[in-house]
């Protein structure tokens, strides 16, 4: 069997990248097209078209109901769709046989919110188990489990049982048994979901360096949009089984183009302050706006040079510069006053002039 070596080098045997076949780079380790699956009058996928490129973190995100499960369902060929292609590292898997299935799954790791760990096994045998149904030795099995528990951290667990663990560290082996198999796609479903904030943080650190380390290719299915934003190479946004924004996510986390995208942004990008939010109107002596900017000059100066600019009588009301992926963002609100008349239409295409962008928000009376 290809890819079960073991060397007498376990960390190096661990982390060294995934060899794909040749040829195999160009390939997009997914790719779907025109998928559709309905249950009943439900279409939970809807012509829905997507590739995920060799390497890459990507986050998908959309609200409950929006199709992500059955996405993820059907790309380890657990839900069949009722017309489409969905092809894993260039091979189609709709209409194939559970036989024809199986060596494809095998390139597939899966890890779960609540991280389906076997409680009457040991952590080591946890992370074995894949290979033991892929028909590896046991020495061969054990040798590999180690290396992984190594990789993530658990050499000291090896014998413990999965109730004597943390949150994280069941998360971690759930992780390690995940990439056991020497996968080139790791499928993420809500996996730090029901983890605290700091283990979320570790565990998100963890998948990034076996990411960059490995090699290995991550689709993530979270409702957290900090996983995204803190790991996510891309984003994609699935409203009612199909795609509605798509984009590597510092430009789409500082710049989202649809409502759904910018609600369930909301959590993670500047808002306008809840006081002058409840009194927003169509009529009022200041006008409120929202400004977008990205530009690498933003941290150096640039954010104070555009306050600089501006007219004393427009005020700053709140926001700031942030760091997605080391692309400064800044997104910040504004209030001009609406006379004299001319004054809306400077700032605005002042700030248009450097390619910000900018979006009336409404009215508010003074005192803001
Ligand atoms: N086996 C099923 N039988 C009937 N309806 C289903 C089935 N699986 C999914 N659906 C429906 O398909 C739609 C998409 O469901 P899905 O679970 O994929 O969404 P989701 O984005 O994962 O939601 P959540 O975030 O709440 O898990 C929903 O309307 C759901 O009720």
């Amino acid at each position: 069997m290809t890819g079960r070596n073991v060397t007498s080098q376990p960390s190096a045997t661990a982390f060294a990248a995934v060899d794909p076949a040749p040829g195999a780079l160009e390939t997009p380790v997914v790719a779907l097209s025109g998928v559709s699956r309905s249950f009943g009058p439900t279409r939970a996928l809807d012509d829905l078209s997507l590739t995920v490129r060799r390497g890459e973190i990507l986050g998908i995100i959309g609200r409950s109901g929006a199709g992500k499960s059955t996405l993820i369902r059907c790309l380890n060929g657990l839900e069949r769709p009722d017309s489409g292609r969905i092809e894993i590292e260039g091979r189609n898997i709709v209409g194939l046989s559970e036989s024809e299935l199986q060596p494809i799954r095998r390139k597939i790791g899966m890890i779960f919110q609540h991280f389906n760990l076997m409680s009457a096994k040991t952590v080591v045998d946890n992370v074995a188990l894949p290979l033991k149904i892929a028909g590896w030795s046991k020495a061969e099995r054990r040798a590999r489990a180690l290396e992984l528990l190594d990789l993530v951290g658990l050499s000291d667990k090896a014998g413990a049982y999965p109730s004597a663990l943390s949150g994280g560290q069941k998360q971690r082996v759930g992780i390690a048994r995940a990439l056991s198999a020497r996968p080139a796609l790791l499928l993420s479903d809500e996996a730090t979901s029901a983890l605290d904030p700091e283990t979320t943080r570790a565990i998100l650190t963890l998948l990034k360096d076996i990411n960059r380390k490995l090699g290995v290719t991550v689709v993530l299915i979270t409702h957290e949009m900090e996983v995204v934003r803190t790991i996510g190479d891309r984003v994609a946004v699935l409203e009612a089984g199909r795609i509605v924004e798509e984009g590597e996510v510092w430009h789409v986390f500082s710049d989202p183009k649809t409502e759904l995208t910018q609600s369930l942004l909301s959590g993670v990008r500047p808002q306008l302050p809840a006081h002058v939010a409840s009194r927003l109107a169509t009529d009022g002596q200041e006008v409120v706006l929202g400004v977008d900017l990205t530009d690498p000059a933003l941290g150096d100066g640039l954010f104070v040079d555009i306050l600089d600019h501006l007219p004393a009588t427009v005020h700053f009301l709140h926001g700031g510069i942030d760091h997605i992926h080391d692309q400064p963002v800044a997104r910040f609100f504004l209030t001009v006053p609406r006379e004299p008349a001319a004054l809306v239409e400077d700032v605005t295409t002042y700030l248009r002039s450097i390619n910000a962008r900018v979006e009336v928000l409404g009215h508010v009376s003074r005192p803001v």
